[in-house]
């Protein structure tokens, strides 16, 4: 089940970008962008690296703030952490500075029983304890969905977050972010992917978006010339 969030109303938008220059610092990456985001929407973000999704995304987050759930490439772990704490760290700000410290020792009995059932729900079941730098590319992927998932926010957030899965388990993994989550905008290289499990796409080259629409109205060769060698 997707999470309650109060009063919201699917539809309401959730923010609004008005020809905003999004970059860093004095460097503009993607000039004048203008969309909105509604309550609701699954969005894919396409485009070949390098195009600025990345960069996008960024921007969405800082602007959605706490509802955002952000899920970010899986280097973002720590790797001499366990599995177990790295999830926990998505909500370490729910909980008194004394408590997180303690469950660095010995994990808390509730924290430990909410992330047991997400990491089951994950396949992550038994390597809870296990170092992330002992685990698997596609396992890291796993625990850093975990921990977005724990953080318990509105909006899914993610910057291809199922990269290192197989077609059939990203699928799965991306089931999972929309039982909990009826808003989502990520980043994505699988094309098959965002069209069956996204509404929109919005597809970003030469440092503008290219198209931003509903998929029931794309033509695939729209999506496949984003990828096209140059
Ligand atoms: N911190 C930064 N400072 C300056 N330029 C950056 C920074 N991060 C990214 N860029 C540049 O911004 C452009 C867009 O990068 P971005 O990471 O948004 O692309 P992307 O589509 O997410 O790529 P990928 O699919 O490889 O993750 C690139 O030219 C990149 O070099």
């Amino acid at each position: 089940m997707a999470q309650d969030h109060g009063s919201a109303r699917a539809g309401e938008a959730l923010l609004q970008l008005d020809g905003v220059d999004l970059g860093y610092g004095d460097r503009v990456i993607l000039p004048g962008v203008s969309l909105t985001l509604h309550r609701g929407e699954r969005v894919a973000l396409l485009g070949r690296s390098g195009a600025g999704k990345s960069t996008l995304l960024a921007a969405l987050r800082e602007r959605l703030a706490d509802s955002a759930a952000w899920c970010p490439q899986a280097d973002a772990l720590v790797p001499s952490l366990s599995a177990y704490h790295n999830i926990y760290m998505g909500r370490l700000h729910a909980f008194s500075r004394w408590q997180n410290l303690v469950n660095l020792v010995r994990p808390r009995r509730a924290a430990w029983h909410d992330i047991s059932a997400l990491a089951a729900e994950l396949g992550l079941a038994g390597l809870l304890l296990r170092r992330v730098d002992s685990l698997s590319g596609g396992q890291r992927q796993r625990v850093m969905i975990g921990r977005a998932l724990y953080q318990n926010r509105e909006v899914f957030v993610g910057d291809e977050p199922v990269s290192s899965v197989d077609p059939r388990q990203a699928s799965q993994l991306l089931a999972l972010t929309e039982q909990r989550h009826s808003t989502s905008v990520v980043a994505l290289h699988q094309r098959e992917l965002a069209l069956q499990h996204f509404q929109r796409i919005i597809a970003i080259a030469d440092g503008r978006i290219v198209f931003d629409a509903p998929v029931d109205t794309l033509d695939r060769s729209r999506i496949d010339a984003l990828y096209a060698q140059r």
